[in-house]
């Protein structure tokens, strides 16, 4: 079935030359785009008029996670740093059902549809009463955008030096037994998959250096790409240099955790030679401005990154640090902060974009996703210039960051659509915030 998507405003495709197409057409076949330019003939093919619409590929999540979309806003945990926001959370956490953890992913899920995210990575590093990466999994199906379903895991507890309680964290060996059941179960290795696998013990201060060594053999193995949080704050450093006597970034590359098939969220307090390593080894990053202002973490170094080659992907965060899973608001902040960190000049509102399109789908390893080309898959969102938030704008590329949060009036995934004429197509938002309701009083009442 073909679909032709025509006269747009602009058609920004994020191709080699970052060609904007005024007045342009896309034209699909199934999930695969056919042909971009302008008056494409499409005999046969379904209309979908985008006059009033700037057409971008789908945005790229490049972490998240979904398990904490149910402890939004929680008052203990509102104004903390990162070790003591964890600390007081991971008992909440510790409680969640696996039917919790399905309804937290799919809120979260949800979100990022409408605010035009079309592949989302999830971190899920705890699974407390029998929950398993498979409630996430499950999830992402039911509201239809990509997912990287990342296999976390916690090992080292308080009694042994760790952060998280003794009664959240898993034994190393039942940890990598059941990365390997996910990877035969769910990885699908081939251009447009709809589910990928990687692996991604949680942080260094929850897991021993034997197991994110283990990881990256097993990872590298199966052919399967690594991910954890690194460098994410002053406290995460002090650990660090305590505990193992090296930075972060070196610590990393001397476990195996550097390389094209690794990426690392957060990244703030990276110093110049280890985003000298990070760009030698094309090693990527998630960068998360909104969740590392709300902890208080810092700015990340994200023009020094780019200006080096660091691949950079967009990652709005768990929502419990965030508290919210859109994208777009993600790429307006990511703009902002650089330019608090780096002057007025230092992010312009089209790299913003590329980051969140182009920039997070090379960070998860996606070339068949990013950019709006023949040949690449069919992800792709109709943004309403139209729309108030964008009213009186001179620049409707530009507005989409600067005006956001812009609203999508389409979304399409694989060449499907999830989100349609501004409502999202494969679930009902009230009914998830009732469901929602529900499950936060229980938390909140032990
Ligand atoms: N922002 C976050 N950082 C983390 N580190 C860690 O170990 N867990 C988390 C988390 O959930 N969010």
């Amino acid at each position: 079935m073909k679909t032709l998507i025509r006269k747009a405003e602009v058609v920004v495709t994020m191709d080699g030359t970052r060609r904007e197409i005024a007045g342009g057409d896309v034209l699909i076949d199934g999930g695969v785009i056919l042909a971009v330019g302008q008056d494409l003939a499409g005999e046969g093919a379904e209309i979908i008029e985008a006059r009033g619409c700037v057409v971008t590929p789908g945005l790229v999540n490049t972490h998240h996670h979904l398990f904490q979309t149910l402890t939004r806003a929680v008052p203990a945990a509102q104004d903390a740093a990162l070790f003591g926001w964890l600390r007081t959370l991971y008992p909440i956490w510790g409680r969640m059902t696996p039917g919790d953890i399905r309804l937290s992913a799919q809120i979260g899920l949800a979100e990022l549809a409408l605010s035009g995210c079309t592949c989302s990575s999830d971190h899920l590093y705890l699974f407390p009463n029998g929950a398993r990466l498979d409630d996430s999994i499950e999830a992402a199906a039911e509201i239809g955008i990509r997912f990287h379903a990342t296999r976390g895991a916690m090992s080292i507890g308080e009694s042994k030096g760790g952060l998280p309680p003794d009664a959240l964290v898993e034994s190393e060996s039942a940890i990598l037994k059941d990365s390997e059941r996910l990877i035969a179960a769910f990885h699908d290795p081939n251009p447009g998959a709809m589910v990928q696998v990687g692996l991604a013990p949680c942080s260094p201060f929850s897991v021993s250096r034997e197991l994110m060594r283990d990881a990256a053999i097993l990872a590298r193995e199966k052919g399967v790409r690594l991910h954890t949080h690194l460098a994410e704050n002053d406290e995460d450093i002090a650990y660090s240099l305590q505990n193992f006597g090296m930075l972060p970034g070196d610590y990393a590359e001397s476990l195996g955790w550097t390389g094209d098939d690794v990426w690392h969220a957060h990244c703030v307090k990276l110093s110049d030679k280890e985003i000298d390593l990070f760009a030698r080894t094309g090693t990527g990053v998630a960068h998360c401005p909104c969740s590392n202002a709300r902890l208080a973490s810092g700015i990340a170094p994200v023009r020094a990154m780019r200006d080096a080659g660091v691949p950079v992907g967009l990652g709005v965060d768990g929502s419990a640090s965030n508290d919210c899973s859109h994208l777009g608001l993600e790429a307006r902040q990511a703009m902002l902060m650089a330019r608090l960190k780096n002057g007025p000049a230092a992010m312009g509102a089209r790299e913003a974009l590329e980051i969140a399109t182009l920039g997070g789908a090379r960070v998860l390893g996606r070339t068949d996703l990013g950019s709006l080309e023949p040949g690449k898959r069919a992800d792709l969102v109709l943004w309403d210039v139209t729309e108030l938030a964008a009213a009186g704008e001179w620049d409707p590329v530009a507005a989409l960051v600067f005006c956001a949060p812009m609203r999508p009036r389409s979304v399409y995934v694989e060449g499907r659509a999830v989100v349609c004429e501004h409502r999202l197509v494969t679930a009902d938002p009230h009914h998830l915030n009732e469901q929602a309701r529900a499950a936060t009083h229980r938390l909140a009442n032990g």
